[in-house]
């Protein structure tokens, strides 16, 4: 007798949520997806594809779109947010009341909640509770939906406080084409999700001002400190960012054409507004937020991040790309490893007893 595999609900019907769906879909597991659109749930259903999010990738028959949230959650047996960070809470405190008791719950959004500076597995704790974190974990690395969807190679990370919980979701991922990796440092996953999208709008710009593969290769660098820096800062481990959620994702967001983030950054470097660059992306930019969290939280936490902060003032207060350029090679001399490595240092003691 075949076995009936227990479905699993996606919540979000942009370009992740619809390439996680056919992902787990490929692996015979019943989807239900979420869409807050109707008009838009109607269409996927019609067309057997996302041509709004994911054009030319084809869902299979076990994916079901709907906008009825209570429905789509029922008997599920794990629960994926993939909405933009900015609609997380919202999300999630409109499918509380209806979650399974024993649900996984995977966050796979990327980003930190603007006005609380709270990254998104704190907001859960805040709307669900400390108690139910133990199955809440969050999904990261390097994984483009355009190729996710079309089964290229990729590798990402699972993060939970819960071993038992990350590696169920490892488990649920995994396929000869999505390799997971599990980490128990829920904040440096988180932190190095949404922060190398500070640097890809970045390297976006430096590339749609003409520049070289030195100053993408100065910027992803010196991003990779600063990002280590606040990460240290928050408490995250600081060697997760050397790996999948860290470098690996930096890597892909600031060189692929397929990062928004990157793309709205080359419109900025080409003379465009901010505005006009995001909304010639079609899709959610996260960095832009995201900036301005981290310019507030390197200040709460008295960390130096000068390519956040000339972001900041490229994106916010008008100055031109150029002149953040300038200001950034202007800066005084540093040793390259010195704060870092004392505040890696600090941690070890901390945390290795
Ligand atoms: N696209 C990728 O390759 C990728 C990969 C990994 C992680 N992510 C992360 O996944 C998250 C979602 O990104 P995406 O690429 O799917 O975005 P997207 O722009 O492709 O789609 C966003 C979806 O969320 C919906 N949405 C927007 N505001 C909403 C709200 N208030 N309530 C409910 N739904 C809302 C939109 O209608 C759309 O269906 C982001 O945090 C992103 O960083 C994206
Ligand atoms: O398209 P981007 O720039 O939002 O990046 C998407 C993912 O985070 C890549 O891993």
């Amino acid at each position: 007798m075949a076995v009936v595999k227990q479905k699993v609900a996606i919540l979000g019907a942009g370009s992740w949520a619809t390439a996680l769906a056919v992902l787990l879909a490929g692996k015979g597991i019943p989807v239900d997806m979420w869409s807050r659109r109707a008009g838009l749930a109607a269409q996927i259903n019609a067309e057997g594809q996302n041509s709004r999010y994911l054009p030319g990738v084809s869902l299979p028959p076990n994916v079901r779109v709907t906008p009825d949230l209570p429905a789509v959650v029922k008997n599920a047996r794990a629960v994926i947010f993939s909405v933009p960070s900015h609609a997380f809470r919202e999300v999630l405190r409109a499918s509380l009341p209806h979650l399974p008791a024993r649900a996984l719950l995977i966050n796979a959004a990327k980003g930190i909640e603007e006005d609380s500076l709270l990254t998104l597995s704190r907001v859960f704790a805040a709307e669900a509770g400390e108690e139910e974190t133990n199955r809440y974990v969050v999904l990261s690395g390097p994984s483009h939906a355009e190729e996710v969807g079309r089964g290229i190679p990729t590798a990402v990370v699972v993060a939970g406080r819960d071993m038992a919980a990350a590696e169920a979701a490892q488990d649920l991922f995994m396929t000869g084409n999505f390799r997971v990796y599990t980490n128990p440092d829920v904040a440096g996953v988180e932190l190095g999700g949404a922060l190398k999208n500070i640097i890809a709008l970045g390297t976006g710009i430096a590339d749609g001002l003409g520049f070289g593969d030195n100053t993408k290769a100065a910027l992803m660098t010196r991003g990779l400190a600063e990002i280590t820096r606040l990460g240290l800062a928050m408490g995250a481990n600081p060697l997760t960012f050397a790996g999948l959620a860290g470098v690996g994702d930096l890597i892909v967001t600031c060189t692929s054409m397929h990062s928004r983030n990157r793309r709205a950054g080359i419109e900025i470097g080409r003379g465009k507004s901010l505005s006009e660059a995001v909304a010639s992306v079609q899709m959610v930019v996260e960095g832009v937020r995201t900036t301005r969290a981290a310019y507030r939280l390197a200040a709460r936490y008295q960390v130096e991040m000068p390519i956040t902060e000339q972001m900041y003032r490229v994106l916010f207060e008008g100055l031109p790309p150029r002149e953040a350029v300038v200001n950034l090679m202007s800066r005084g001399r540093r040793r390259e490893m010195e704060e870092v490595a004392l505040a890696a240092a600090l941690w070890r003691e901390k945390n290795c007893k």
